[in-house]
């Protein structure tokens, strides 16, 4: 496959296509490799179509258990599920090989942590990475490297691992095959009255509201963490699709703005997202929370203005100077994201200035 030159770099558009466990797996919980010889086959048609091809791709832990013929459930021990993930992953590269080789597809494999995006050099690694890997024709697949991976430094759902890397390798859109066909204005598994929501320009407190954690055993995050990297994403302008990773053409139809399952349309004018700010909406965990004032709210998200502590009305969590924070509004909703200038403690006795540096603030607004 010829690598292409950067002076054409702008000739193809960048997708994410995030698969969860409950896709890539049959009604048994093995490996269902006709599933993936089919999404082989749509994503040689979309790159016919221009479009340049990362895979993050869940399933290791449930493909190991099966190669190593234990039980088709999550273990309750960590060495059995890091050490399944091991056997699992190579076994999930070995199946993406065998059915993306006869289109002439080329792929390669990237395996993170938090830690391998953490501080800006390790990040801007990473982004010279994936952006050269795409440049190359290549197919990244993408997972987090669970034998390895600690809580401390866990992202624990691709979801978020998805959104990273759209914002990394500056991609134009992100699509999510999940075990559902979209969002719903609550979770369709315990409420029967739920609606699905074909279009999302903005995430409302009530969206979010409707929004629980994962539906099934095997996968992880549920709408939850779809819902923040929605945000992440549409801040930074990258438009989202959720759909049933089951559903016929759902890739093809996905980037070809054929309406499936939700569309998150993401901000018009996008935030500029320093590599600095994308770490802080998603490389690290979040500490405590920041109640602010209307006028903070304001300040900050019409404005770009710093966080001024004099605005904050509550500190919630004990944290120090430099972790990660949310910002909520006198709602209760997350309206941004930021580094704590200084300790919890420090911004109750009200001895703080700057509680979060404009700079360090990511907004979702
Ligand atoms: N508002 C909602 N709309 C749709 N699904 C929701 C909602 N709230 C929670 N869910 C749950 O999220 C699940 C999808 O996420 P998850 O379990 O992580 O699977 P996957 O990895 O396949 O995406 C759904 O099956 C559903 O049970
Ligand atoms: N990294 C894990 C999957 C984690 C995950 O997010 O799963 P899912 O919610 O099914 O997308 C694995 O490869 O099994």
């Amino acid at each position: 496959m010829a690598a292409e030159t950067s002076a054409n770099a702008k000739a193809y558009k960048t997708a994410v296509i995030k698969i969860g466990s409950n896709t890539l797996t049959d009604d048994e919980g093995k490996c269902d490799r006709a599933y993936l010889a089919d999404l082989a086959h749509q994503v040689a048609r979309v790159r016919r179509e221009g479009w340049r091809v990362i895979i993050v791709s869940s399933g290791a832990i449930p493909c190991g258990l099966e190669a190593l013929g234990l039980p088709l459930r999550r273990p309750d021990d960590m060495p059995t599920v890091q050490a399944a993930a091991s056997v699992g992953q190579r076994a999930l590269l070995a199946a993406y090989d065998q059915v993306f080789s006869p289109y002439g597809m080329l792929t390669s494999l990237v395996l993170l942590t938090r830690r391998d995006t953490a501080d800006r050099n390790a990040y801007l690694h990473a982004r010279d990475t994936f952006r050269r890997l795409v440049e190359l024709n290549a197919v990244p697949i993408v997972n987090e490297n669970d034998t390895v991976s600690v809580e401390q430094i866990k992202f624990g759902d691709n979801d978020t691992l998805a959104a990273l890397v759209a914002c990394l390798a500056n991609a134009d859109r992100v699509v999510i095959l999940s075990d559902i066909d979209g969002l719903y204005t609550s979770n369709p598994k315990t409420d029967p009255s739920a609606r699905l929501i074909k279009r999302v320009d903005r995430i409302t407190p009530e969206i979010l509201a409707g929004a629980s954690g994962a539906g099934s055993a095997v996968g992880s995050g549920g709408m939850i963490t779809k819902l923040t990297s929605a945000r992440v994403l549409g801040a930074a302008g990258i438009p989202l699709v959720i759909c049933s990773g089951r559903a016929e053409d759902a890739v093809v139809r996905s980037l070809a703005d054929d309406p499936i399952g939700t569309l998150f349309t993401g901000a018009d004018v996008p935030h500029e997202i320093t590599p600095r700010k994308l770490w802080i909406a998603l490389g690290d965990s979040v500490k405590g929370t920041l109640l602010v004032d209307a006028g903070a709210a304001r300040a900050i998200v019409e404005d770009g203005a710093s966080l001024l502590a004099v605005g904050v009305k509550n500190v919630e969590g004990e944290f120090e100077a430099e972790d990660v924070v949310d910002v909520v509004d006198e709602a209760g909703f997350v309206i941004a994201r930021g580094l704590a200038r200084c300790s919890a403690e420090s911004m109750r006795s009200g001895k703080a200035d700057i509680a979060v540096h404009r700079d360090e603030l990511i907004l979702f607004e």
